[in-house]
């Protein structure tokens, strides 16, 4: 599935059903999804090994304690710690709590908590789900500080790892707040942005989506981008073809000292398809040794002969790289704009009316301090909210916007974003940008719309990565120049 849904659209669609079915129904379905969840990974663990709900004040805490009962139905040892001893305030996890209580079960405190993390439990985490409206204190955030020092405790999380929010994938609190460290989170009615960006990535865990048997697609906010839809985008290459039809990607950068920049956006470029390749270099040509076939063009000269232009990978910021931006700009052709020339239109107010004002296909790859830059705040603020920056960029400039990172976000100025659901730490090195920006450049330069070449050439870098980390599990030592290969790799029909 790759439809996302906002809270408050989960919230519209709950409350749709409600009204057709009655309470109760969905807490129901939803404690049935995680009691199967649990019971398939309690059937892995060690005989015996107990379950333990953290149930909190809410809904969510509504869905692991029915999840409890039903375990116990199933004759699982399964167990209830209460955030608070008193009765729940929302309506349907009143209602299990009492019907939990008459049939004489048990809620225990969370401070028991440390007594059952010795006996290695299977963690359920109802404590807060997509009502989390501030940062976990007191004994909700004791309890997940004493399960991070458990790491061997297998953890579940109900609709959302307690702690994240699930529109932005932020931490509630900042990114030192307490949140859930998940295995596995099984989130209801429709799957959630904030558990596919940023900080969530280190807290979900797998992600399983239970309906409930509500069919919403169309009222989707948003879209995880995985190999299916990178699929549907990939055309075999004609067999009646030659260089011409693959598109001449045109890399403006590779200032003194950066060259290796520009030459990797260019090894990118080929790496997915491009037919021909020229390096533009400010302070003279520059060559990559290793890929003969690479071309120079002057700094000066025009763009015949081009399809896209991939310019900004060590480009520098001088008076030269601002004219050749301009002029870029001023183009009527397909435009990757990445590191410099980005940080050049930040500020230079007339390079940024230019690219507000520019009819033909741009993509614009900041990572997070380059995309504050634009926006005018901090790289902290961009994380606090990646989707919602994005979709502030792609408006403010009207191109289309990758803020790059765990999780990369593409947004559309018409308030479209897809999270791009392939990455891996291993492409934390310096140099892998630049070979994303060109790919992006190689296929436009063959025709793509924008929007599909960010988010075709975003998915196949990320999986290149994910690809070398296979045969690297520490996921360290990956170097940008080996990148463009795996790139190719990626970019195969299934
Ligand atoms: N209704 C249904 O049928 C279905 C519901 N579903 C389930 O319901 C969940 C949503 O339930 P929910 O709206 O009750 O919100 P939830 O996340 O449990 O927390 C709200 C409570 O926490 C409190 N609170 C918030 N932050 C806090 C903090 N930092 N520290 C302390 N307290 C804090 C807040 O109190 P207040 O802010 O008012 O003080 C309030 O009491 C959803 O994620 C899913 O699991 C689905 O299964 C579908 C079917
Ligand atoms: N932890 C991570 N998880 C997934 N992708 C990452 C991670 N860290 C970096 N990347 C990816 O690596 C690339 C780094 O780009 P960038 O920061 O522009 O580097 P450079 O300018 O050195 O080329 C981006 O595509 C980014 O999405
Ligand atoms: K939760």
């Amino acid at each position: 599935m790759s439809a996302l849904f906002r809270t408050a659209t989960i919230r519209a669609l709950e409350r749709e059903c409600i009204d057709r079915l009655g309470g109760g129904v969905l807490m129901e379905r939803a404690a049935e999804a995680v009691a199967e969840a649990a019971a398939r990974s309690a059937r892995r663990l060690p005989r015996a090994t107990p379950i333990v709900a953290l149930v909190g004040p809410g809904n969510n805490g509504g869905d692991a304690l029915l999840a409890v009962s039903k375990l116990r139905e199933r004759g699982f040892p399964a167990h209830a710690l209460a955030l608070s001893g008193t009765e729940p305030s929302a309506a349907d996890a009143r209602a299990v709590w009492h019907r939990w209580h008459a049939r004489g079960g048990a809620v225990g405190a969370l401070d028991g908590l440390p007594a059952w993390l010795e006996r290695r439990p299977l963690v359920l985490d109802g404590l807060f789900g997509i009502g989390l409206g501030r940062a976990l204190e007191g004994a909700a955030a004791q309890a997940v500080r004493l399960l991070d020092q458990a790491p061997q405790c297998e953890t579940i999380a109900i609709d959302v790892p307690s702690g994240v929010d699930a529109d932005t994938g932020a931490i509630v609190g900042g990114p030192d707040a307490p949140a859930i460290r998940a295995d596995l989170t099984v989130t209801m009615i429709g799957d959630k942005p904030g558990l596919h960006t940023g900080a969530a990535l280190d807290h979900a865990g797998a992600v399983l989506v239970a309906g409930l048997g509500l069919a919403h697609e169309t009222a989707a906010d948003g879209e995880l981008f995985g190999r299916a839809l990178a699929m549907k985008l990939l055309r075999p290459r004609a067999r009646d073809s030659h260089k011409g039809s693959f598109g001449s990607v045109l890399v403006v950068g590779g200032a003194a000292g950066t060259a290796g920049a520009a030459l990797l956006a260019a090894r990118g470029a080929q790496a997915a398809g491009a037919g021909k390749v020229f390096v533009a270099a400010p302070d003279g040509p520059v060559f990559d040794p290793g890929q003969p076939q690479l071309m120079t063009r002057g700094f000066e000269a025009g763009h015949e002969g081009i399809d896209a232009i991939c310019i900004g990978c060590g480009l520098g910021r001088s008076a030269k790289a601002g004219d050749a931006l301009e002029r870029a700009l001023r183009s009527a052709l397909p435009l990757v704009l990445d590191a410099d020339a980005l940080n050049l239109v930040a500020d230079d107010p007339a390079l940024a009316r230019q690219l507000a004002t520019r009819a033909a296909p741009t993509v614009l790859t900041p990572h997070p301090l380059e995309a504050a830059r634009l926006l005018g705040v901090s790289s902290r603020e961009i994380q606090s909210d990646r989707i919602g920056h994005a979709l502030a960029l792609a408006a403010q400039t009207g191109a289309t916007a990758l803020i790059k990172g765990a999780g990369s976000v593409m947004a559309l100025p018409d308030g479209c974003f897809s999270i791009l659901a392939a990455g891996s730490p291993a492409l934390a090195t310096a140099g892998t940008g630049d070979v994303l920006a060109g790919v992006i450049a190689a296929l436009l330069a063959q025709r793509m719309p924008a929007a599909d070449a960010a988010r075709l050439g975003a998915w196949a870098h990320g999986s290149a990565g994910e690809l070398w980390q296979r045969s690297h599990p520490s996921g360290a030592g990956l170097s940008a120049a080996e990148l463009p290969a795996l790139v190719t790799s990626a970019l195969a029909p299934a």
